[in-house]
């Protein structure tokens, strides 16, 4: 499956390229990388954007350009493809029957990463159309990721919404309880550690333990308590079970408008 295309080299191929590399997935000297502003200085020992004619050598193209100009991002290389090159899309949104006609029927899988894969812990939600495009979607993934198989190409819409997107949901939580803590009379320097040592130490321990959240959450809730109070307002009226639904359909109607 290598040499691997990388078309798109930005925040998710980098994160990508910088997973494998810590995870000795793949030598970075197996890895193509066309992007036109990239600085070949930071991916030393890959081909950077070579002639065109070297990229017939690649046996896996990671589409990874933005949704709205991936046509046109494609629109050169398709004809000096191999034939048998099996094209992985992450790009949000577009589907895979458009992708395969636009690289002349080649076959395709597409995935949706969170940005974690650059320390191999991110998350892959993988659809494909033949069983060899998935094989090489968790060839890729399983060295960075946990991955998630979906039997039907709409599900990426919803898993989306759940996870190539979430990572920010979490990053604005911490940034609000940041801000918070600070309003309420905290340092801002000594609220952000807190905030931020108190979300990772809560991750590692739902990791760690195997508890469910929900049993995680009583275990810090006294009845009667401070925490009890705040979840009151967290979960109540306008919390959490009202804003994530609304957050989540957001997310898929934007994914399905990026689809066209
Ligand atoms: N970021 C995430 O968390 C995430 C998660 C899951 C999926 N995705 C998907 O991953 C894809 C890339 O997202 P991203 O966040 O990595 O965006 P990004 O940082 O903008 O990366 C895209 C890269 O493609 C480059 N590019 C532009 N035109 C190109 C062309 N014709 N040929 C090759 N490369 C070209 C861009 O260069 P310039 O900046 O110079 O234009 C940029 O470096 C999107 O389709 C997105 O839906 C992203
Ligand atoms: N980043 C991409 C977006 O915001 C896809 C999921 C994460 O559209």
């Amino acid at each position: 499956m290598t040499p691997i295309l990388l078309l798109g080299a930005g925040r998710m191929g980098g994160a990508l390229i910088q997973g494998w590399r810590e995870a000795g997935a793949f030598p970075v000297a197996d890895l193509i990388v066309r992007d036109p502003n990239v600085d070949p200085a930071a991916f030393v020992g890959a081909l950077v954007n070579p002639p065109l004619e070297a990229l017939s050598a690649a046996k896996t193209v990671l589409l990874a350009v933005k949704p709205q100009i991936w046509r046109e991002a494609i629109e050169d290389v398709v004809p000096h493809l191999a034939p048998d090159a099996v094209i992985v899309s992450i790009a949000a949104g577009v589907r895979a029957a458009d992708i395969s006609a636009a690289f002349g029927g080649r076959a395709v899988a597409r995935v949706m990463p969170t940005t974690a894969v650059a320390i191999g812990r991110g998350t892959a939600s993988i659809f494909a159309d033949t069983p060899d495009a998935r094989s090489v979607a968790h060839a890729l993934f399983a060295p960075v990721a946990t991955m998630v198989d979906l039997d039907r190409e709409d599900l990426l819409h919803a898993a989306t919404a759940v996870s190539g997107s979430a990572p920010a949901y979490l990053y604005a939580f911490v940034e609000a309880l940041e801000a918070a803590g600070a309003g309420v009379g905290l340092d801002p320097a000594a609220s952000a550690k807190l905030a931020r040592a108190t979300i990772i130490g809560a991750a590692a321990l739902m990791e760690a333990g195997g508890e469910e959240p929900s049993e995680l959450r009583k275990q810090v809730t006294s009845p009667g308590g401070t925490t009890a109070a705040a979840l009151a307002v967290l979960m109540g009226e306008g919390g959490f079970g009202d804003l994530l639904p609304r957050a989540l359909d957001a997310a898929i109607a934007r994914s399905k408008a990026l689809g066209g």
